[in-house]
């Protein structure tokens, strides 16, 4: 952890060394100041670059001791102010290289050098707000000076990254180089040794500023309000960014700290911003996988992939060719027939029209040839050249058993097999096989080109190569690859059985579909239970209960109507499909939309009166049910499911879990994830609830508290990090 000096000519270089991204930890920045106050008087240096060694300026602060956030931690910023104020008041010129990334406190030193030179593939963004805090080091006051009020909001209360030739055009950066970042600075430094440097110092710039700014800031955080739900650090970037505006620079800084300190005194934006933060290096956490064999992420390797294959092109197949096309990859696009197939290659096309119209937009010059070619066919036997094939037909057993059998025999015999069943037994699909270490789950979400998400489901068969490759495979798509067992609906779909139960329950009960949405709103989830069914379409688990006999013609005679096998059902979403009411498809769900296929979901009489009648017909008497009680009632059995998937080892952490949830069910980051939920809520609290729960409602058996949750309170709950050792892997499924 240093930075280091070089001289070149008259030009001193500063290397800031902190592998792996060079992050600045007090140690590197009292270095960076130490080398800085030398080379200014020094008086053979005339001009000074500062760079990040390993081809990446600075991923900012040092997230890695955030973990007491406090007093301490609030100190780095200002400590990093100093230096970037030492930089921007230096008689001699400071030009910033940035190779890599600059990102938070590493573009906020960017904006103190009076110039900066990026590579054309640099990244720049003032990420702070995503770990739940905000730029404390100069960068609220010093970027809208820069480029101007309006993007500088936007990249500063959004976290937004912008590559060096977007950058370019905001006036982030002053110069793009495709060639040695360093030499392109170097020389861009000696241009201008001796030119006057009053007008590159941020703190002496007036802020251009449109007339309506109070509108602006009101607009922007109540756009803010909805787009991050309760996170409290989006809305003080909105107050840093208006003291820009309003005061002198150093006033403007001092109101920044007091800001950022804020957050340090304010529980609940502490909690938000661990809750960030740990989601932040979750993700990191499920990258290293493991199985009970001793095979890891570091022993496999993985198969690069040059061509793959999607069988089937319905709402999944076409988003998958999409993400495959865009990772520049080969695709063989298969349908079953001349009509689905023309379906199927029209949407890919628009899909990818409207993706380049966006990288366009952002700057990115990506041309349809950038893609990896799609060859759309009905030709079974072109699968022969594919390294990996994605079946993503209709979600039934035989069908998928049938054509993993045709892939056996046409694929090569080291291609790997991979269905996006939502919940099928891998092992079963994979039995038709000759090669079952080569099939694996690769369950993508909707829209699958643009949700983070994979969940691998690794078989009893699957080997690590297979998992590595297709882990890998994740990264290429830019995706999250999270490894989980294979059981029914894995690990995300399985915890949001009860919910979603729950959620109907409560309709009985006495609730609206709107009150039971509105307060998982108002908690973050991007949707509540009935807006997110009816998207999905209510016809999706109608059939599967349908094909399991727990409604329709396969329904056994003499059935009560709320209750199957002892346990409490509800009909409600059959009798909403027997309607013909599946959701926004049909125009009508728990909603009622404005068209068939609309989006905009408005409260409906008919559900209102239907749901009064239900309950006069079955006198339910209608129970008072408090925000706080939906609330509990929907997610402490979500999570106690997840401590059961735990428990089972079909996740192998808690970390696990919340990635599933925060990148694929639109779980607030500032809330973690559900596992994480819990253990900020305190374990005993859930546990509690949930005996109540359970012991109002033995006809609910998803509501009997886990073993493992039992177990952990049981130990005086302890903190998340050592749940993993408390699960054996004696019976893993991983
Ligand atoms: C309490 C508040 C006090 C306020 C004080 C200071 C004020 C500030 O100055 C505020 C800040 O800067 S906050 C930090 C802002 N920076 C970021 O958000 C960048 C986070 N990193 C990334 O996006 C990607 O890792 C990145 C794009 C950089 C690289 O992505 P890759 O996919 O190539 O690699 P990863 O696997 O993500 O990362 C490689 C290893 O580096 C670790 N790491 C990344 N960023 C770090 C960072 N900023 N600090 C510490 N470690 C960091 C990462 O965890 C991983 O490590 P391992 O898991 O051990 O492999
Ligand atoms: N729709 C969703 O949100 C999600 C679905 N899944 C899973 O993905 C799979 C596909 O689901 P969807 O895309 O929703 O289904 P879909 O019904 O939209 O599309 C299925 C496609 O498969 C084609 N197909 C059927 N038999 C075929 C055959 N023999 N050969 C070639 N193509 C054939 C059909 O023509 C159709 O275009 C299912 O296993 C489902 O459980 C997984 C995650 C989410």
């Amino acid at each position: 952890m240093s930075a280091s000096k070089e001289t070149e000519g008259a030009v001193a270089v500063i290397t800031i060394r902190n592998p792996p991204v060079n992050a600045l930890s007090q140690q590197a920045v009292e270095s960076i100041l130490k080398v800085l106050k030398e080379v200014q008087f020094d008086p053979a240096v005339k001009a000074i670059v500062i760079c990040g060694e390993n081809g990446k300026f600075s991923a900012g602060a040092d997230i890695r001791t955030f973990e007491n956030i406090g007093q301490k931690s609030d100190s780095l910023s200002h400590f990093l102010e100093d230096v970037n104020s030492m930089a921007e008041k230096s008689e001699k010129p400071v030009i910033a290289a940035i190779e890599g990334v600059a990102l938070g406190g590493g573009l906020e030193l960017a904006l103190g050098c009076h110039y900066r030179v990026a590579h054309v593939k640099a990244r720049l963004g003032l990420t702070e707000v995503l770990l739940g805090i905000f730029p404390g080091a100069g960068g609220t006051q010093r970027l809208p000076r820069l480029i101007g009020l309006l993007p500088a909001l936007e990249m500063i209360t959004t976290g937004k990254i912008v590559f060096a030739p977007v950058a370019l055009k905001l006036g982030l950066i002053d110069s793009v180089t495709e060639d040695n970042t360093i030499k392109a600075a170097i020389h861009f430094a000696q241009n201008v040794i001796g030119k006057p440097l009053e007008s590159r110092r941020l703190c002496t710039k007036p802020i251009q500023c449109p007339p309506n700014m109070e509108t602006i800031f009101n607009d922007s955080k109540i756009k803010l309000k909805k787009l991050f739900h309760g996170a409290i650090s989006h809305q003080l970037c909105v107050e840093a960014i208006r003291a820009a505006v309003q005061l002198p620079f150093a006033e403007g800084i001092l109101k920044e700290r007091e800001l950022l300190f804020s957050i340090f005194n304010s529980e609940q934006a502490r909690d938000q911003a661990k809750a960030r933060q740990y989601a932040f290096f979750a993700e990191r956490r499920v990258t290293k996988w493991t199985t009970p064999s001793g095979a890891n992420w570091k022993s496999a390797s993985p198969h690069p992939i040059g061509v793959a294959a999607v069988i089937g092109l319905g709402t999944m197949g076409r988003g998958i060719v999409v993400c495959l096309a865009k990772a520049q990859i080969q695709v063989i696009a298969v349908e079953q027939d001349g009509k689905q197939l023309e379906m199927g290659r029209k949407a890919v096309t628009k899909i990818l029209e409207r993706e380049t119209l966006t990288m366009q937009q952002r700057g990115l010059a990506l041309m349809s040839d950038s893609f990896g070619s799609i060859t759309f066919t009905l030709d079974f036997n072109s699968l022969k050249n594919a390294d990996l094939v994605i079946e993503a037909v209709y979600e039934n057993m035989a069908l998928k058993k049938e054509i993993f059998k045709q892939l056996s025999s046409i694929c090569m015999p080291e291609a790997f097999l991979c269905t996006n069943t939502s919940g099928l037994n891998i092992d079963e699909i994979a039995s038709v096989t000759g090669r079952p270490h080569l099939v694996i789950g690769t369950h993508f979400f909707s829209p699958a080109h643009i949700m983070k998400l994979l969940e691998v489901v690794r078989g009893y068969h699957s080997s690590p190569t297979t998992i590595s490759t297709v882990i890998n495979l994740s990264k290429v798509l830019g995706k999250i690859g999270v490894v989980v067992g294979n059981c029914p609906s894995f690990v995300g779909n399985r915890m949001m059985g009860p919910y979603l139960h729950q959620a109907i329950f409560l309709l009985e009960d006495g609730c609206y579909p709107e009150e039971v949405d509105k307060v998982l709103e108002e908690f973050g989830l991007a949707m509540g239970p009935f807006r997110m069914s009816d998207l999905v379409g209510l016809d999706v688990g109608w059939r599967s209960r349908m094909e399991s006999g727990l409604t329709g013609p396969k329904l056994l005679p003499g059935a009560l109507v709320r209750q199957r096998e002892g346990k409490r059902y509800s009909p409600l979403p059959d009798i909403l499909c027997e309607k013909g009411r599946f959701g926004q498809k049909t125009g009508r769900g728990w909603y009622q939309y404005e068209t068939v296929g609309g989006r905009n979901a408005v409260p409906d009489p008919w559900v209102q009166n239907f749901l009064h009648d239900y309950r006069k017909a079955h006198t339910i008497k209608q129970k008072p049910t408090s925000q706080n009680e939906i609330l509990e009632w929907c997610l402490y059995p979500l999570i106690n499911e997840g401590f059961n998937v735990l428990e089972e080892e079909i996740a192998s952490g808690p970390e696990d879990i919340d990635v599933i949830y925060n990148n694929g069910y639109g779980w607030p980051r500032h809330m973690g994830g559900p596992m994480f939920y819990a253990s900020m809520v305190g374990l005993p609290k859930v546990l509690t609830k949930l005996e109540v729960f359970y012991e109002n409602n033995p006809d609910i058996p998803s509501l009997k508290p886990s073993g493992l949750l039992k177990k952990l309170v049981k130990q005086g709950s302890p903190p998340l990090k050592e749940w993993r050792s408390q699960l054996g892997y004696q019976n893993s499924k991983l």
